[in-house]
């Protein structure tokens, strides 16, 4: 596609950003309010530096991790976005393909604009993937319950359920160019056909489904009741909501700011892990998300406590560039990187990537260890 070598994820985000409309990309790429958060969530990651280990041989790297009951690539899933048919018509389809080609998992948004059982199929028929469904508390509760069921039928192995969303954050790109999803487009899971969805501004359109009196008290039980699919927490950011998700049975939480859009100046995800994986205490799986941007900023998660790493904007880059290929070319860039990254920390298995493989600055002094 097109004379530009396409060699980082930098180089993916210029290339597929020029080909969509300015206010999609600006849809797709900003953030809440002033743009702290998003941008932190990438540059937190300069704070840490590898240490690598020298003279080992690793010649036989393995990059797998189990999840969900089988071994993935690499610890690399694609986070649930919705409205992938903007970045190309293929959507969430190409996605599901990319990832089940690639050997990874794939969450599906509740605004995703096909359904779960097409992209379920599309993905099987290329090869094994895993599925998970991204949930909002709905202020229709049997609609909920119907995303619910219809997930779980069609063999999702876990509820994420977005937990950072009662309302949706400040966006001022978006209360600017009126942002609306193209006509033609629908949100299928949810019931809400294309006309439905040019009747009413993004920001009325969520809040008029979205329960924003939701709480751990009524929802996890709820759901505990109506699936045995797995239930993870989207959008925590802080230890004491990890010790409330495994007060509540969850069996994961992701540590996600929603890739800066919804509440402006919380912290990069990478700065709060360490505290939000010493309170887990490995009773709870702890994955990350927001601005996950090359093999050695996953290697940092990882030597934090994460255990995957899940990014959304890149996938949509791959998806604006070439469809399912630029999707593939997205995972390869991220796999080709960790991959050489590990070799040339020292680290042949994920079992050996810990907080002594990483040092930090504070303040001006000299790199610290943790
Ligand atoms: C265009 C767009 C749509 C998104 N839609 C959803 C969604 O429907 N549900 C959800 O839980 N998160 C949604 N997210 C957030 C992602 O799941 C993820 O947390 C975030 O993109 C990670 O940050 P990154 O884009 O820097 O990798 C969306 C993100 C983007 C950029
Ligand atoms: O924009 C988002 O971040 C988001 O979560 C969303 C919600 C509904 C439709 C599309 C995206």
């Amino acid at each position: 596609m097109g004379p530009e070598k396409i060699l980082s994820i930098s180089d993916l985000e210029s290339a597929g950003s020029k080909k969509l409309p300015v206010s999609t990309r600006d849809f797709f790429n900003s953030g809440a309010t002033t743009q702290v958060t998003v941008r932190e969530n990438s540059t937190a990651y300069q704070k840490y530096r590898i240490l690598p280990r020298v003279l080992k041989d690793v010649s036989n790297v393995s990059t797998k991790i189990s999840l969900f009951g089988r071994d993935i690539a690499f610890p690399l899933c694609v986070s649930p976005a919705g409205l992938q048919a903007m970045a190309h018509p293929d959507g969430e389809l190409a996605t599901s393909r990319a990832c089940a080609k690639y050997g990874v998992n794939m969450g599906i948004s509740s605004y995703a604009n096909h359904t779960v059982e097409q992209i379920t199929t599309a993905g099987k028929e290329i090869g094994p993937i895993h599925h998970i469904m991204q949930l909002y508390s709905m202020k229709d509760r049997e609609k909920e319950e119907q995303v619910v069921r219809r997930a779980e039928a069609a063999g999702c192995k876990a509820i994420f359920l977005t937990a950072d969303s009662p309302v949706l954050g400040v966006r001022y790109n978006e209360w600017r160019s009126g942002f609306l999803p193209p006509a033609g487009l629908a949100y299928p899971m949810m019931g809400k056909t294309s006309e439905q969805i040019q009747q009413q501004s993004h920001d009325d359109g969520f809040s008029s489904f979205n329960n924003d009196s939701h709480s751990w008290a009524v929802e996890i039980p709820w759901l505990r009741s109506i699936t045995k699919m797995e239930i993870w927490i989207k959008g925590v950011l802080t230890p004491e909501d990890v010790e409330t998700a495994i007060e509540y049975g969850c069996e994961g939480v992701i540590i996600s700011n929603h890739g800066g859009r919804q509440l402006d100046e919380t912290p990069a995800t990478i700065d709060v892990l360490p505290d939000c994986a010493k309170a887990a205490r490995g009773r709870i799986r702890i994955h990350i998300d927001g601005g996950i941007r090359s093999g050695t900023d996953m290697f940092k998660a990882l030597a934090l406590g994460a255990e995957c790493c899940w990014v959304g904007r890149p996938m949509l880059w791959g998806l604006a560039y070439n469809g399912q290929e630029g999707v593939e070319l997205m995972l390869d860039i991220f796999y080709q990187e960790f991959k050489r990254c590990m070799q040339l920390a020292g680290c042949k298995s994920i079992s050996e990537i810990s907080a002594s493989s990483l040092g930090v600055f504070r303040s001006d002094g000299p790199l610290a260890r943790l």
